[in-house]
């Protein structure tokens, strides 16, 4: 259906289907092979809770979402959306972001089980314009996903316009 309405990425493991709607890594998994079987890109959002992070739990979350949510042969794109930044107005520090993204890339393989893949990453959490070009200078990350920001034009166009304006950096 999605197809049909010139849909190409489907969305996935959002933290809110994750905390209001049930869905478990292995609900995201069995969704991730069918989306990819109809032809979509799926994006799988991971992420941790605020008291995970504070608790020194996030590295293990996020290894439990990636191991849990992907499939092996995975081909699609994660978004790292740590659940305290989704609408908070607050954004990681780059320390943090830089060594979150460390840890997604240093996962990765181990589920794909494979160092041929190169999975997108992208951010997510209260993306702004004013943030976009700091954001897309860390290595290692791919782009951003919009929430509420995109819900006005005028603001969409200036994260796209920041976006187009940053040089890009080689894959990591
Ligand atoms: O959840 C998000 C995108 O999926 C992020 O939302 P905000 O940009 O509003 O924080």
């Amino acid at each position: 259906m999605l197809t049909e309405l010139g849909a190409r990425y489907v969305i996935l493991g959002h933290s809110e289907r994750r905390q209001n709607h049930g869905e478990t890594d292995a609900v995201i998994r069995q969704k991730v092979k069918a989306a990819t079987a109809a032809g979509l890109i799926p994006i799988v959002c991971i992420g941790e809770h605020l008291a995970e992070r504070n608790e020194g739990r996030a590295a293990s979350v996020l290894a439990g979402q990636i191991e849990g949510s992907l499939t092996r042969g995975f081909r699609g794109i994660v978004a790292y959306e740590p659940v305290w930044a989704i609408g908070s107005g607050i954004t990681p520090s780059h320390e943090e972001l830089q060594r979150k993204l460390s840890l997604i890339r240093a996962l990765l393989p181990m589920r794909l089980m494979t160092d041929d893949i190169r999975v997108p990453v992208l951010y997510g959490g209260s993306v702004t314009s004013v943030q976009t070009p700091s954001l897309l200078s860390i290595d290692g990350l791919d782009g951003v996903l919009v929430g509420s920001a995109s819900l006005e034009a005028q603001s969409f166009l200036d994260i796209i316009r920041a976006a187009t304006e940053v040089p890009s950096s080689s894959p990591s």
